[in-house]
């Protein structure tokens, strides 16, 4: 998908919320447990009862490696039915991924090719040569962690390094590699006060921000400071929206904490 797809789709549904599939077995409705996939069952329930409301898809692949084999199956019916039903729909795989150059080549192939994700989630730890290889595919898009929503952010990314936050190394060097306009960038909603610096070193590209909902952030902060003229910013919120209710209106009470979040998003576009 295009970023000028990912625009036009966000002005189309005046929503810029991304829909986090983080499929708990523990956590979802028990009636479930009797269905022959019920990780793809709870998926598909919550994506036919969202798609109107967000532009975006988000499932965290560590909630599908966790069950082995039936998990990665679940994970690759989740995407195929999107990429059948919905494929203007961006889809996001936060897989976390970067090695040395030929393995983040194989990863980039899981994930672009074999799954038809649009994005990937990378961390840049290991630098360039292990980015780039996500960056070679036309249309798809890699996400690299910049200021993470967690505690342990401040272990790392925000210590300096020659007088400079390291997430703002990582921001300004990953604007010089190579088809650099495939990338996006992870900002936690709960670091929504270092947003207008962010905006000072990528005034443009988009941001996925998690930690709205479960993890505190807050949805107007990140859109004052973070928000472009394209707004730029995708949304996350996992467990605030799948989890709404254990019982069988599991599916409508996902809708309304999305519809209420959309609600929020289409105020601001209006502003
Ligand atoms: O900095 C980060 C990067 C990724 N995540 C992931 O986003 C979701 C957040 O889930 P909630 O339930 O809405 O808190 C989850 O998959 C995280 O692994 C993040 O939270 N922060």
């Amino acid at each position: 998908m295009t970023t000028d797809q990912l625009i036009l789709q966000i002005k189309q549904k005046k929503s810029f919320l991304c829909i986090g599939l983080d499929v708990d077995l523990d956590k979802i409705p028990q009636h479930l447990l009797k269905e022959e996939d019920p990780i793809f069952a709870f998926n598909k329930a919550i994506i036919d009862a969202t798609h109107h409301l967000c532009v975006a898809y988000k499932p965290n692949t560590a909630f599908y490696e966790a069950y082995g084999i039936r998990g990665w199956k679940a994970l690759e019916k989740t995407i195929a039915y999107l990429n059948e039903k919905h494929p203007e729909i961006f889809t996001i795989a936060d897989a976390k991924r970067g090695d040395i150059g030929n393995t983040s080549t194989m990863y980039a192939k899981a994930f672009f090719e074999d799954l038809a994700f649009d994005s990937v989630t990378v961390a840049p730890y290991m630098g360039k040569d292990s980015v780039e290889p996500f960056l070679a595919f036309k249309n798809k898009h890699t996400i690299l962690l910049a200021l993470t929503s967690n505690k342990g952010a401040f272990d790392f990314q925000t210590q300096e390094v020659d007088g400079k936050e390291l997430y703002k190394h990582v921001l300004e060097t990953s604007k010089r590699w190579k088809n650099s306009q495939n990338l996006m960038y992870v900002v936690g909603a709960t670091k929504a006060e270092y947003l207008a610096e962010i905006r000072k070193i990528i005034p443009e590209a988009f941001l996925l921000v998690p930690g709205v909902g479960a993890q505190g952030g807050n949805l107007q902060e990140v859109c004052k400071y973070g928000r472009t003229a394209n707004i730029g910013l995708l949304i996350n919120s996992s467990r605030g929206i799948i989890y709404a209710s254990k019982n069988e209106d599991f599916a409508k009470a996902a809708a309304l904490n999305a519809e209420a979040l959309q609600k929020e998003m289409a105020a601001i576009m209006s502003r």
